[in-house]
């Protein structure tokens, strides 16, 4: 097992630059994911851990080591790639065993430990089956397998779930997280799927065009994000633009046309554009009139049932604002109908004040 430091990482592609000044520190044994949209540079980050790009600038570490610039076979890193990279016509035996095969073990270590790590994997009635005659599911493992046969200090995972089914991905998701705690093994997963990320990581860092916007643990990112991407790429969130009115020393929207009462109201964020984010399932709404900071009148726009949660649209009275509000289905009598007036309030706890993403 080793950490892994990254100290002010930069790696450019001719004039194009990737991934910019990074500073990251990722403990042994910890889960650690890079979320964020295609073309961010998470793979890039990746693949200089792995050895596959050096840094333009900058200092890749595995404990106190410096490995910048150390080839890839060298590093004792597992790697599963998003296609699975495998070899198709050899058995699940043979694509297991290749890296030990390289590493010049022994026959009989071999042989047990690609027993071992197949049975961790609940592989083994397959051990003799070509790899073309498996599913995508154990196409996965496999490669998993294969990573893990080696005993690498740091396990490294591209998107390896993109190319699974719904359900797979689920069900990959829990055997990802059970060999990782069973192994202890420093974990690296890159995604762009936060639902992903929050499940699985000990910590995540939120990336956008080549810059780390968030290091937190999946609470943290979810209930603190630091500006308006973070908040709108993890989870759905209402964004709407706010002032710090310095002379009442509140904030003010003029979408609603109100001032917004917010607990606690973050004076430091007052220089520069804001947004106020509330998640949809932190917005009370009632046909019964409500009382309170900010309480509004609205309609109910639209009504959403996606079996687990229902999600209403409702417009706000007097403004151009429409807010998402997100409910657990509770049952037929508590939907909200299309066209009603109702009462909704977005409680002041609730409400976060964040800067706008600087465009780099
Ligand atoms: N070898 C390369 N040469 C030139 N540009 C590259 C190279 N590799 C990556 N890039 C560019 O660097 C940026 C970051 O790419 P990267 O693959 O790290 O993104 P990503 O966040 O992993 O995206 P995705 O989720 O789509 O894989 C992209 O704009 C990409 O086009």
């Amino acid at each position: 097992m080793s950490s892994v430091t990254l100290s002010n990482i930069t790696k450019r592609f001719g004039n194009f630059t990737a991934v910019k000044d990074l500073d990251l520190v990722i403990e042994e044994g910890e889960f650690f994911t890079f979320l964020g949209p295609s073309g961010c540079g998470k793979t890039t980050t990746l693949r200089m851990i792995a050895g596959f790009y050096y840094p333009s600038e900058g200092k890749v570490k595995f404990n106190e080591k410096d490995m910048t610039t150390v080839s890839p076979e060298n590093r004792n890193t597992g790697m599963v790639f998003q296609n699975y990279a495998l070899f198709p016509h050899m058995t699940v035996y043979e694509n297991v065993a290749f890296g030990l095969k390289v590493r010049k073990k022994k026959k009989a270590e071999i042989k047990k430990r690609v027993e071992d790590v197949l049975e961790k994997v609940r592989l083994k009635p397959f051990i003799d089956r070509q790899v073309s005659q498996l599913s995508g599911g154990q196409q996965q493992r496999v490669a998993l397998a294969r990573a893990l046969v080696i005993e690498p200090d740091i396990l490294l995972l591209d998107e390896p779930l993109s190319n699974l089914d719904a359900r797979l991905r689920d069900e990959m998701r829990n055997e990802i997280l059970r060999l990782q705690r069973e192994y202890g093994i420093t974990t690296i997963y890159v995604t762009h799927d936060q639902v992903e990320a929050l499940t699985m990581s000990d910590r995540i860092a939120v990336f956008n065009v080549g810059n780390c916007q968030q290091i937190g643990t999946p609470t943290e990112i979810y209930n603190q994000p630091v500006n308006d991407f973070v908040a709108e790429f993890i989870g759905e969130t209402n964004l709407l633009d706010v002032d710090w009115k310095e002379d009442k020393e509140e904030f003010y929207s003029e979408g609603l046309n109100k001032s917004i009462a917010v607990i606690p109201p973050e004076p430091e964020m007052s220089e520069g554009p804001l947004k106020m984010s509330i998640r949809p399932e932190a917005i009370q709404v009632s046909e019964e009139e409500l009382s309170g900071p900010n309480v509004f009148l609205g309609n109910v726009q639209l009504v959403q049932f996606t079996g687990e949660a229902v999600h209403s649209f409702i417009a706000i009275h007097e403004s151009d604002v429409t807010l998402k509000v997100t409910d657990l289905n509770k049952g037929p009598s508590t939907y909200l109908k299309e066209n009603a007036q109702v009462y909704v309030q977005l409680p002041p706890s609730q409400v976060r004040v964040v800067p706008k993403a600087k465009k780099e």
